[in-house]
C-alpha cells in the first residue's frame, strides 16, 4: 500500500469527536481540513485545539507523534465552504449529530463533490452502517470508524463495514488508524452497538441492576471496575483472562463449569 503520508484527511464537524479527530490525525502528520455547516465553529474549532490542546499537549510533553506543535498546527485549517474543505482530501471522516438525517444530508452532499476512491468515515456510536450509507451512491468506499471519547487517550477505533464495503477500503481505514497511533480493530459485519457498545452495555446493565437491586452502593460497583476489572482489563481482555485462567483447550471447561453457568444465568441484561 502507499505512503498515505501528509495526505489530506476532511473532517466534517468540529464539536467534540471532530476536535479530537483533527488532533489525531494532526499528530499522524495528515493534513487536516476541518469544515462545520455552523458558521465560525470551524474557525474556533482551530482556536480551541491550537490554543487549549495541542499546545498545552506539548507544555505537558504529551503531544503524540513525531512534529512539534507549530508543525501539527502548520498542517490545520478550518473551512465554511464543503467543496473547499474537500478538496484533496482522499479520507473523509464525519463527526456530525448522533442523528440519522444529519448524516444522510452530509453523505449526500459530499459525495456530490468528492471523486469515487474518496473514502467516506463516520463517526457514528451506534448507527449502523447499512442505515448511515443508504443514501450514499457508492457504498463500496463507506465505512464506520467508532472511535472512543476521549479519543486522543484511548485509542481504540472500531472499523465496521457497510455489506457493500471492498476489503481493500478496510485495509486502508486499519492502515490509516494504525498509523496515527489510534488501536483499530476490524468487525466482520455490521451489528447493533458494534462490539465496545455492547459489551460496554452488558457491564452497565448488571451494574446497575446490582445497584437497583440493593446489593451494591454505587460508588463501589464503580470501584468494582476501576480497581478490579478495569486494572486487569488494561493489560488483557476477557479472552486472555480465561487462557491465563485455563489453557485454552479447556477453554470449554470454564465456559461450562458450573460456578460460570450457575452466574451467568442469573444476568439479565434488560
Ligand atoms: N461524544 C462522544 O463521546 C462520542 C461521540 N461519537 C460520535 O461522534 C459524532 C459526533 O459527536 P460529537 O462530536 O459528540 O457531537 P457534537 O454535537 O459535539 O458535534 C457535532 C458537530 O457537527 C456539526 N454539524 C451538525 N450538522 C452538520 C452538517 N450537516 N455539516 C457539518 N457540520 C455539522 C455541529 O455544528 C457540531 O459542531 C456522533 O455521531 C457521535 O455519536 C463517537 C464516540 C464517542
Ligand atoms: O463510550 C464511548 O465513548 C463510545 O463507546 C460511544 O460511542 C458512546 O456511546 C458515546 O457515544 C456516548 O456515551
Amino acid at each position: 500500500m502507499t505512503s498515505l503520508k501528509g495526505k489530506i484527511i476532511t473532517v466534517v464537524g468540529s464539536g467534540l469527536i471532530g476536535r479530537s479527530w483533527a488532533m489525531v490525525f494532526l499528530s499522524g502528520g495528515y493534513k487536516v481540513k476541518i469544515y462545520d455547516n455552523e458558521p465560525g465553529q470551524a474557525s474556533g474549532a482551530i482556536t480551541e485545539i491550537s490554543r487549549k490542546q495541542i499546545e498545552e499537549l506539548q507544555r505537558a510533553k504529551m503531544l503524540r507523534g513525531n512534529l512539534t506543535a507549530a508543525q501539527q498546527l502548520s498542517l490545520l485549517s478550518s473551512h465554511d465552504d464543503l467543496q473547499q474543505a474537500l478538496e484533496g482530501a482522499f479520507f473523509v471522516q464525519e463527526c456530525v449529530f448522533e442523528d440519522l438525517e444529519a448524516k444522510h444530508s452530509v453523505f449526500h452532499e459530499v459525495e456530490n463533490l468528492v471523486t469515487e476512491s474518496v473514502i467516506l468515515s463516520s463517526s457514528t456510536s451506534c448507527l449502523m452502517p447499512s442505515n448511515v450509507f443508504s443514501r450514499v451512491q457508492n457504498r463500496t468506499r463507506c465505512i464506520i470508524s467508532h472511535p472512543v471519547n476521549p479519543p486522543y487517550y484511548v485509542r481504540l477505533v472500531e472499523l465496521v463495514p457497510h455489506p457493500e464495503t471492498l476489503p481493500a477500503v478496510m485495509d486502508v481505514a486499519y492502515s490509516l488508524m494504525t498509523d496515527v497511533g489510534q488501536a483499530p480493530v476490524r468487525l466482520s459485519k455490521e451489528i447493533d452497538g458494534f462490539a465496545l457498545n455492547r459489551v460496554q452495555y452488558a457491564i452497565i446493565a448488571e451494574s446497575w441492576r446490582l445497584v437497583q437491586d440493593g446489593v451494591i452502593s454505587v460508588k463501589d460497583i464503580d470501584l468494582v471496575m476501576s480497581e478490579g476489572l478495569g486494572m486487569r482489563y488494561a493489560f488483557i481482555g476477557p479472552i486472555e483472562t480465561m487462557h491465563l485462567n485455563a489453557p485454552e483447550e479447556k477453554f470449554g471447561v470454564v465456559l461450562g463449569a458450573s460456578k460460570y453457568q450457575s452466574v451467568s444465568i442469573t444476568i439479565h441484561l434488560t
